[in-house]
């Protein structure tokens, strides 16, 4: 190579050196000085890994002294370069900077620089970066976006409640599915989407304690989210990092009575900037308009500053209508803002459901019904969309989607509440029930009697609720000495069942404490059964290590005995018999104790089985939740409506068993409301509600398309690939797992998302699903997402040098392979990638730049390449400079109205769907007052900056390659 001393030259292999300089030369070996630092190298003159720097017109350089020059032309003289051009600082033209006076801290960020100057990357490198770019970008745009990463079943129900809400802007809505369907599942399938997309990034869960952890588990199990637990010693602990320590996370998860208990805690909770905020079992938020409780009040507080809101009630009536109203009110404030207008909608929903339902069905509509649909949508003129609704134009399914929208903003909750039933789900198995009648105990029946003398004071209310526990007032009046537990019928027929069904997991319910762990003692001294319990006197490790030592198959316990706290929330559907041991006295606390195993998962049918006492308050509550209400072996959602119009009625009984007159009609008067509300709700609320929760068809067809995503080939070629690449060992371990192992020759070192001793994957679902050690790989596990962030915001790729084998085209022919990136930036809450991605544009140049890359296809020509090594690289490198730089030259004006194209598509599109959501809110302000000016303008504030980023999209070289026509 000619050197002359004073060129500048780059290490090949070392390129961190910066620029080096030419110091000395001999017949053999020439040595450079990198001044940067400070470092000899000694090369051969003949086969040296340097590059010899040089820029081209257009180029922007630094000089030693710091400032820049823009380069308008070079010349040479005895073989070193000068440049002269403008300097940047001064505006002075026609400077001359000598090469020599390059500044030496030189890093090439631009691709082309970087392959100017020799740093050449490998073949397979570009080829991965590319498909990094098309995949990034087409993953964005899937409609299932963040839908199919988790480690679930695809439910349709869930999948369209989590895609309903999940892309919407700051959701705030209660998802009141039955128990066991799955409200955990979805919140967290929002929870994914919503910060996949980037529209939330600071999410704050609040449960009861009880469920902390299991929510912790899910969401890291499922989901790959990991959340930080904040109890009182973490709180401790992160006020020392922060002055806010809620700041010092970005995923929380806190119990609702940690978030009630200190005032200074609430304040910096609610000033914790989260974008989400989710309120699990929220029918603990109690609501009257004299008597707020303080648990409602806190969570106003936080969700008065959160943009984001979702609250998970199975029963959300439990706590009456006010209550229920207030929580609604909570989410929008603007549409649930007169209880009174509400109650009286409650009632009127039948005509609505009619119309929806007829809407749905896609079928023409009578001139009768046109006229209903209009007479609900009054205010407004929808007769074009009711013609284009009946008409065969392509529109139609849209004027039907929009008019539904209508009707669902207009009348009840939709939008907001969403409820999914077992009877609209399907697929779950059958409850059976059995009683078991047991004869009152003597020893009871004088209990009961004398209690009844002495607390003639009581109010029939406070009665009532002792009656339905004998055991207990034994116990008070026998005190310590008592064991109601060696007499008591249902001990004995608790232990006989048991031990005659050994190898079956059983849940018994009570309502007390005390009670299971009297049983808990009985069981294991008499007969040596192995039960846990679990209570809200124990920590909530006990808890959580008590239901694990339950679901342990084998060597676990046989029967877990649980006060009515554990009825809540948690998942047992591994087992499928329940004992009740007593009943509780609220229809809601029932279903919720029948959910634990009645729920998504439970392979088989449930047995209730209920030992009672005959003669006591526990008797009637049999009789008058099986006969009267259907409510053990049918979920009930008569239950609340009913209990409050008969209690006084109940509470007689209750509170005195040996008087039964008028029992039997109460019961039939109580099945006969029963059976004409639950058909009113049928055809009225519930069905409005279900049939927006569910979905219908095209949530059948999301989960259908999310599952022929799943196995993708693309993903396992491409992954594979990428850990290749990353330097991640894969090991085959057969029945569709790989374990990858971090190797020695890591791209990074600490590749997020691998452990250090590894880990096992799948791209299989079921194997997922019924494999716990393996992570579910797809598009959106982190480690792909990390994956392709590691490529694509270095250099990996950007560059790289190839052979064409082609005899038709001369040797030496030189096509210039771009790869471009159309991009905007813009603040993540705006989604800007949800019109446009960081989006590829590949380009295939020859000399005269014409554009070969609409005939030739990536995949198939990168195939027909052959890589070149470093020297010969670096060799070609020099000698097609000049050629490739002109190319790049004719290549601008060809970008420019390519990327043109692109950003006016995502204009449009974007301004079509933001109207459109402007015009839906504009609309339903028309007949509802309380929609505030302020909404809309931030809608079109929101609308404004996605446009206003759209135009500040630009474009820049995101890879190049030159490839070079040879013969052998
Ligand atoms: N799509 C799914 N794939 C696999 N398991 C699921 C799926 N959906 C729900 N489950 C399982 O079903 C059970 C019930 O789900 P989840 O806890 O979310 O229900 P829930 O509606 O919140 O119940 P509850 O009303 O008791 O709080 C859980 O064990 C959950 O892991």
């Amino acid at each position: 190579m000619p050197f002359t001393p004073g060129q500048r030259w780059i290490s090949d292999t070392e390129s961190e050196l910066g620029l080096g300089t030419v110091v000395a030369l001999d017949a053999r070996t020439v040595t450079l000085l990198f001044p940067a630092t400070g470092e000899n190298r000694l090369y051969a003159r003949n086969d040296s890994p340097v590059t010899r720097v040089m820029f081209n017109p257009g180029d922007t350089i630094t000089s030693h002294e710091g400032w820049q020059l823009k380069v308008d032309s070079v010349s040479e003289e005895k073989g070193l370069l000068s440049y002269t051009g403008t300097r940047l600082d001064t505006g002075e033209t026609d400077v001359t900077l000598r090469e020599v006076m390059l500044d030496s801290k030189l890093v090439f960020s631009k691709p082309q620089d970087r392959l100017f100057a020799g740093q050449l990357d490998r073949m397979d490198r570009f080829a991965l970066r590319y498909r990094a770019r098309q995949y990034q970008s087409q993953q964005y745009r899937q409609s299932w976006s963040g839908l199919r990463g988790m480690r679930t079943n695809l439910i349709p129900h869930q999948l369209h409640i989590a895609r309903d809400v999940g892309t919407r802007h700051a959701p705030r809505v209660l998802l009141a599915d039955e128990v066991g369907l799955g409200k955990t599942i979805e919140a967290g399938m929002i929870i994914h989407q919503q910060l996949l997309s980037g529209a939330a990034s600071r999410v704050l869960i609040v449960v009861p304690e009880t469920l902390q952890h299991q929510w912790l588990v899910e969401m890291l199990r499922r989901f790959n989210l990991r959340f930080a637990l904040f109890d009182d010693d973490r709180y401790t602990e992160a006020q020392h990092e922060s002055d806010n320590p809620f700041e010092t996370e970005q995923l929380v998860i806190c119990s609702l009575d940690f978030v009630r208990r200190n005032k200074q805690r609430l304040e910096q909770l609610s000033e914790a900037m989260w974008d989400l905020l989710v309120v699990d079992e929220a029918h603990h938020l109690v609501w009257s308009t004299d008597a707020p409780s303080r648990e409602y009040q806190a969570i106003e507080q936080i969700a008065s500053q959160t943009p984001g809101v979702l609250l998970l009630t199975a029963t959300p009536e439990q706590l009456g209508m006010e209550s229920h109203f207030a929580r609604l009110r909570l989410l929008d404030p603007d549409r649930f803002h007169d209880f009174d207008l509400f109650v009286e909608e409650q009632q009127h929903f039948r005509p609505v459901a009619d119309a929806v339902a007829l809407l749905l069905k896609g079928e023409r509509l009578s001139d009768e019904s046109l006229n209903a649909i209009s007479d609900l949508l009054g205010e407004q003129d929808v007769e074009p969309l009711l013609q284009t609704a009946n008409s065969e134009h392509d529109g139609s399914d849209a004027a039907r989607r929009e008019l539904i929208n209508m009707l669902m903003d207009r009348h009840g909750t939709s939008r907001v509440l969403f409820r999914n039933t077992r009877g609209g789900v399907k697929g779950f198995p059958q409850r059976e029930l059995h009683t078991i009648r047991l004869p009152l105990p003597t020893q009871y029946q004088t209990a009961i009697k004398v209690s009844g003398i002495m607390s003639s004071r009581q109010s029939q209310e406070e009665r009532a609720r002792d009656m339905l526990y004998p055991e207990q007032i034994y116990q008070t009046f026998e005190g310590d000495s008592g064991t109601w537990w060696n007499f008591d019928p249902r001990v004995e027929w608790l232990m006989g069942w048991l031990t005659s069904h050994r190898s079956q997991k059983v849940l018994v319910i009570c309502s007390r404490a005390d009670t299971a762990l009297q049983l808990e003692q009985v069981l294991r001294e008499r007969e040596g059964i192995r039960a846990a319990v679990f209570h809200e006197g124990m920590s909530i490790i006990e808890r959580d290590r008590a239901a694990a030592w339950f679901a342990e198959e084998d060597t676990g316990a046989q029967v877990l005995l649980c006060s009515e706290i554990g009825s809540e929330g948690r998942n047992f559907q591994f087992a499928s018999h329940l004992v009740m041991f007593d009943l509780p006295f609220n229809p809601d606390l029932l279903e919720q104790r029948i959910g634990r195993l009645d729920r998504i998962g439970q392979a088989h049918d449930i047995q209730i089985h209920i030992p009672y006492l005959e003669k006591t308050a526990q008797s009637v509550l049999v009789r008058w939740y099986h006969e009267g209400l259907d409510a053990f072996e049918h979920t009930c959602p008569t239950g609340r409506a009913i209990y409050d119009s008969v209690y006084p009625q109940l509470i007689g009984y209750l509170a005195n068993p040996d008087n039964m007159d008028g029992f039997d009609p109460l019961i039939a008067q109580c099945r006969e409301q029963h059976e004409a509300l639950k058909t009113q709700l049928e055809q009225g609320r519930d069905r409005l509600l279900e049939l927006h929760s569910n979905g219908g068809e095209q949530a059948q067809q999301l989960a259908e398309e999310i599952a022929a995503q799943d196995n993708d080939i693309q993903l396992v070629n491409f992954a594979m690939n990428l850990f290749d690449i990353i330097g991640i060992n894969q090991d085959d371990r057969g029945d569709n797992m790989i374990v990858l192992t971090p190797s020695d020759h890591m791209l990074v070192p600490d590749f997020p998302g691998l452990p250090e001793d590894g880990c096992t994957i799948t791209f299989d679902r079921d194997v997922a699903l019924s494999r716990e050690d393996a992570q579910f790989v797809t598009w959106e596990h982190p480690i792909i997402r990390n994956g392709l962030d590691l490529i694509l915001s270095g250099d990996t790729g950007s560059n790289a040098i190839s052979l064409l084998k082609n005899k038709a085209l001369p040797v030496g022919t030189l096509l210039l392979e771009l790869v471009y990136v159309v991009e905007a930036q813009a603040p993540k809450q705006l989604q800007l990638h949800r019109f446009l991605p960081a989006t590829p544009v590949r380009m295939l140049l020859d000399k005269n730049g014409a554009n070969l890359a609409g005939q030739v296809e990536f995949e198939s020509f990168n195939r027909q390449l052959s890589a070149v090594n470093r020297h010969t690289g670096s060799k070609l490198v020099n000698a097609m400079q000049q050629d490739a730089h002109a190319i790049l030259q004719l290549a601008e004006p060809q970008m420019n109205e390519a990327a043109r194209q692109l950003i006016d598509a995502a204009r449009a599109e974007a301004d079509e769907k933001l109207s459109a959501e402007y015009a839906r809110l504009e609309a339903l302000k028309a007949v509802n007052p309380n929609i505030r000016d302020d909404e809309l303008e931030a809608i079109e504030y929101n609308r404004q900056q996605v446009l206003e980023a759209l135009d500040q999209a630009s474009w820049r070289l995101d890879a190049l390659r030159p490839i070079v026509v040879t013969h052998q």
